[in-house]
């Protein structure tokens, strides 16, 4: 029995974890449960499932919670996070928060040498280095649940790094793929909110929409598997069958293949090394997709995917700021604020702006995320 600590339980990724949590009770129970301040998804789940541990984001989060709940362990905030990675009990952390919050943690169950199955990209975007220095340190794998890089991870199985060509990172093209820039002017939140392919959480989807998802997955990719941005490529592939690939340097290619269903990584990270039944989700068809596309990626009509694979080449500070004026300004926008296509433009502002600093430690990495959502949004007053 495998116990699970899982952040951002209330989340897409958060519930899909429970939905695989659910099935296989002989195999996982709840540990521990952290969310934002949406006490109204997350009662119900904490009646089912009776964590011993929960983590809400701030104490007036705490106080109404208590008021619902007679609860002997509520924590708050990112000290909250770390109790719920580090606890002697836990086997497992799912860290599906949303954003660079996420990072303490990882780093705090990595040194606790819990397993890890990180869906929290943000986290390998802003502090890569760090991360896989301590999970070099310490022996930890981190298990991948981002669908592309559990495809590469299965990829990989058994094969020798050096034998690696290059990894192929598919992208569904998001909301807009269809839409010139100059069309781009006039979208709305809810027209990027519409994914063609997968339903998640609001912010990754607006990422999917302007490609920083698949520029995000690059720097991940790079980070996760130890590959320069070089051999590092993104294809664009409208169906999400094929969720991504490695080529070899005899010219074979190993590819993963599967219904476009985050269950499916999610399950094979708790599950890693064993694999089980997951009859909740479809079996994948190709007779009847018949057809699978595959597109060159155009990173003029992209900028985000460009400056993402700029900013990771850069390295040093300069993800951190990619990310963090990323995370501010898709904030911006689904609050109304700004327009889908200022987006890029703030992005670009901060990284402009920011002189890079050489191998940032965890405090640098904090003032300078703190410092760049600061700035996205005082040049928008
Ligand atoms: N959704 C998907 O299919 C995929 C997601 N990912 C990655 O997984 C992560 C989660 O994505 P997704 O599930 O879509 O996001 P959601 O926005 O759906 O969920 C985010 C979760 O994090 C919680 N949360 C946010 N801030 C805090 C905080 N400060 N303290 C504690 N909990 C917090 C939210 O709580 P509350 O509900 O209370 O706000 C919610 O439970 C992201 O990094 C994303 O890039 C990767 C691949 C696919
Ligand atoms: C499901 C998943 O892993 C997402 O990150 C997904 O990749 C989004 O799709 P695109 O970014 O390819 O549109
Ligand atoms: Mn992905």
């Amino acid at each position: 029995m495998k116990q699970v600590s899982l952040l951002g339980a209330t989340g897409s990724i958060g519930i899909q974890t429970l939905e695989v949590i659910r099935l296989h009770p002989e195999q996982f129970s709840l540990y521990a449960m952290a969310f934002g301040r949406n006490i109204e998804k997350a009662l119900p789940l904490i009646r089912e499932f009776k964590p011993t541990i929960i983590v809400v984001q701030d104490e007036a989060t705490k106080v109404k919670l208590n008021k619902e709940i007679d609860h002997q362990q509520v924590f708050c905030g990112g000290e909250g996070l770390i109790e719920a990675s580090i606890a002697d009990s836990v086997d497992v952390v799912v860290n599906a928060v949303m954003g660079s919050v996420g990072l303490p943690a990882t780093l705090k169950a990595i040194q606790a040498k819990k397993i890890i199955a990180i869906a929290n990209k943000e986290t390998l975007v802003t502090a890569g280095h760090l991360v896989m220095e301590e999970a070099r340190k310490h022996q930890v794998e981190l298990l991948p649940v981002d669908s592309e890089h559990s495809a590469i991870y299965q990829s990989l199985n058994g094969e020798k790094k050096s034998d690696i060509q290059k990894l192929i990172i598919t992208a569904s093209g998001g909301s807009f793929r269809d839409k010139s820039r100059e069309e781009l002017a006039g979208v709305s939140v809810q027209d990027a909110l519409n994914h063609p392919n997968w339903s998640m959480g609001a912010k990754i989807t607006v990422d999917s929409a302007s490609m920083m998802n698949k520029g995000l997955e690059v720097i991940e990719a790079h980070w996760l598997f130890d590959v320069p941005y070089e051999q590092i490529h993104v294809i664009l592939h409208r169906e999400s069958v094929i969720h991504s690939m490695v080529e070899y340097v005899d010219r074979n290619i190993i590819a993963q293949l599967g219904t476009p269903d985050m269950k499916v990584p999610i399950q094979y990270a708790l599950t890693y090394p064993e694999r089980l039944d997951l009859p909740i989700t479809e079996h994948l068809n190709l007779e009847d997709i018949a057809t699978l596309n595959f597109e060159r990626m155009d990173m003029e009509r992209f900028p985000c995917l460009r400056m993402a694979f700029e900013a990771g080449k850069a390295g040093g500070s300069m993800p951190t700021v990619l990310n963090a004026a990323n995370e501010e300004a898709v904030q911006l926008f689904l609050e109304g604020k700004i327009s889908f296509l200022d987006i890029e433009k703030y992005i670009e502002q901060a990284l402009e702006n920011h002189d890079r600093i050489h191998n940032p430690d965890l405090s640098t990495i904090i003032s300078i995320d703190e410092e760049t959502r600061k700035s996205v949004r005082f040049h928008l007053n």
